[in-house]
């Protein structure tokens, strides 16, 4: 079976420090894995080398047995990648469903003014909705995204990585700044993610993420120190001392 991601010895180094080293992972279709580590573990760095914001140094990364490695940002969305943001990353002047919008005009091949009269794209506008209902949003489709909660802001995001349909969706800390009842919201509508999607997560918050992982991935200062299932990984020693510290 072709691997949803394969990653093999990558690096990355930042004025002289190895932030990213010899990351080496391979993830199967439909696999929901976790990546976890302490502060500055290279967690964001990791995403954003797949994602193509960061190029790395050396090393290769395939989606579905397409080497990404030096294809920029878009081309790998038509590999069947997206991902949300540790930082939200929508317009907040903006309504729901236009920013909803802009995310499927960015799909499209051919690029289309941002500027041009929306109204006229009613089935962008309808599909956005659509989305938007997927995560119990159409209600608030026409309010502009600084009126929401910041709850709702990340649920737009999810709707919006959804919106490519991905094959392979990276959630950088889907649960940050939530209150206990978002985070239980979130938390269901990611599970309702498609099995068609792999899934792989940063997430702090051990509870939802240990619930979530059927893989996890420990790094440290870079590197891949622990890797397994859910068991094994939170069993093994380097785990416990770098989280327990013993
Ligand atoms: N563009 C950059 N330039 C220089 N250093 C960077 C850059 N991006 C990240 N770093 C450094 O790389 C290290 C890893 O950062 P990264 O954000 O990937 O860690 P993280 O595991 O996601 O941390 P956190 O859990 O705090 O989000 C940190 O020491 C950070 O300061």
């Amino acid at each position: 079976m072709t691997a949803a991601l394969e990653i093999k010895g990558l690096r990355k180094s930042f004025g002289g420090i190895a932030v990213t080293q010899d990351v080496s992972l391979t993830m199967q279709p439909g696999e929901r894995r976790l990546v976890i580590g302490p502060n500055g573990a290279g967690k964001t760095t990791l995403f954003g080398l797949i994602g193509g914001e960061i190029r790395p140094d050396s090393g290769s990364i395939r989606i579905f047995g397409e080497d990404v490695t030096k294809l920029p940002v878009r081309a790998r969305a038509r590999s069947g990648l997206a991902r949300t943001y540790q930082i939200i990353t929508l317009f907040p002047k903006d309504t729901l469903a236009h920013n909803v919008v802009l995310g499927l005009l960015a799909l499209l091949p051919l690029r289309l003014d941002a500027r041009t009269d929306l109204a006229r794209h009613a089935a962008l506008h309808d599909r956005a909705v659509q989305l938007l209902d997927g995560v119990g949003l159409a209600g608030k489709a026409l309010h502009r995204v600084c009126d929401v909660s910041y709850g709702e802001q990340r649920r737009v995001e999810l709707a919006l990585g959804l919106a490519q349909q991905p094959r392979l969706l990276l959630l950088d800390e889907p649960l940050a700044g939530l209150s206990q009842d978002e985070r239980v919201v979130v938390q269901r509508l990611i599970a309702q993610v498609p099995r068609e999607t792999a899934i792989l997560m940063i997430e702090h918050d051990m509870d939802v993420a240990l619930e979530f992982a059927e893989q996890i991935t420990v790094l440290h200062y870079g590197q891949v120190i622990v890797e397994g299932d859910r068991r094994t990984v939170v069993n093994h020693p380097r785990t416990r001392e770098i989280y327990l510290g013993h």
